[in-house]
């Protein structure tokens, strides 16, 4: 049987940064960021070539072992056949095992830009499989699902012990919430930090999460005033501390001084969800040791864009500006 057709023209994946967990929705929420990774894809006569700019330019594999080609390729075998050849440029702002979901843009990314290239490609797979399949291959849904569907995301898993399909609803979160995203300079691998996790918990522990789990859906959609009771979590944050003792530290000042504060994803990169009136105090309780950076929520969420917007928002990959750039040490616009 023939191989599908595909697309002769290039095309362009902007993927948002996102913030799994949230406190107690561990594997289940996430918040999609103002902050993006960019790709374009070209299928060529023959062959594999990958540039990369910004982050992970001097350590990602220029080969078949590169996450979003690995991605591509999946997605590929799912749409019916692969191309001949591939070039993929990657503009990467978002920063690598810091706990802001870099891991599952690049996979959203590829299995986006391979349904773009592939003729017929958004008829065979709806955004509901693009979760499903990029789920599939991260390993769990949170991150993916904002990443896919932008704005606050609650996932989830069919089957008995979860590793099923995954499904997504997105809720709109509260626009006076403002995150502030504190970067550590050194990462933790996502892989590292679940490996610190317990294989069961306390029911006490589970019970807890669960009410301050739904609770959090109303605090970040409707009564922002009940986010720091709403983001405790019993579930994962203690037991990776080891791993991220200054920002564990950071967490419990900024609660201790009334801010909701969490783990971002995996860590370590700490997260406040803030208001106008608080930004600048996150920013003074944290104190000179960390660099503060405000982000907007992304409520679009992955999004195929025209070329010509490449050259417009051509901001370089690593630069600093209001959603182009996070880094350990962040600098520039969105620094408060
Ligand atoms: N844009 C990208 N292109 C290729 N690989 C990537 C990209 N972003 C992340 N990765 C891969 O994912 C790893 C980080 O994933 P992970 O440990 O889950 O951290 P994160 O919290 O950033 O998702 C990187 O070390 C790299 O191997
Ligand atoms: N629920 C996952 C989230 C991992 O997010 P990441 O951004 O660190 O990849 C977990 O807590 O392990």
């Amino acid at each position: 049987m023939a191989g599908p057709a595909f697309r002769a023209a290039a095309v362009r994946v902007r993927v948002p940064a996102t913030s799994a967990n949230l406190g107690p929705g561990f594997d289940a929420f996430g918040l999609a960021l103002g902050l993006y990774d960019d790709i374009v894809v070209r299928v060529a006569d023959a062959g594999l070539h990958i540039d990369i700019a910004g982050e992970g330019a001097d350590t990602l594999p220029r080969d078949e072992r590169h996450l979003v080609v690995r991605s591509m390729r999946t997605a590929f075998d799912r749409l019916g056949g692969q191309p001949r050849g591939l070039e993929v440029v990657c503009a990467n702002r978002i920063p690598h095992g810091r706990g802001l979901g870099s891991s599952s843009a690049a996979i959203v990314a590829g299995v986006m830009a391979a349904r773009a290239v592939t003729v017929g490609g958004a008829e065979a797979m709806d955004r509901n499989a693009v979760l499903a399949l990029a789920s599939e291959i991260e390993g769990h849904p949170d991150n993916v699902a904002a990443c896919v569907l932008g704005g606050f995301t609650i996932a989830w898993t069919d089957g008995p012990q979860g590793g099923g399909e995954a499904h997504a609803v997105t809720l709109t979160p509260h626009q006076d919430v403002v995150p502030v995203v504190f970067v550590p300079a050194d990462p933790v691998l996502t892989e590292v930090a679940r490996g610190l996790l317990p294989a069961t918990v306390p029911h006490a522990d589970a019970a807890a999460n669960v009410g301050r789990a739904a609770l959090l859906v109303e605090a970040l959609t409707h009564r922002p005033e009940l986010l720091l009771p709403a983001t405790e979590d019993r579930l994962h944050q203690d037991y990776r501390t080891p791993a991220m003792p200054l920002s564990a530290e950071l967490v419990a000042r900024l609660r201790a001084e009334g801010i909701p504060a969490v783990i971002s994803g995996a860590g370590p990169t700490v997260l406040a969800l803030a208001d106008a009136g608080t930004a600048e105090k996150v920013r003074a309780v944290a104190g000179p040791a960390w660099s503060a950076n405000r982000l907007d929520m992304d409520t679009e969420g992955a999004a195929v864009l025209p070329l010509a917007e490449l050259a417009e928002g051509s901001a370089e990959a690593g630069a600093p500006g209001p959603g182009n750039a996070v880094s350990g040490t962040p600098t520039g616009e969105s620094e408060l």
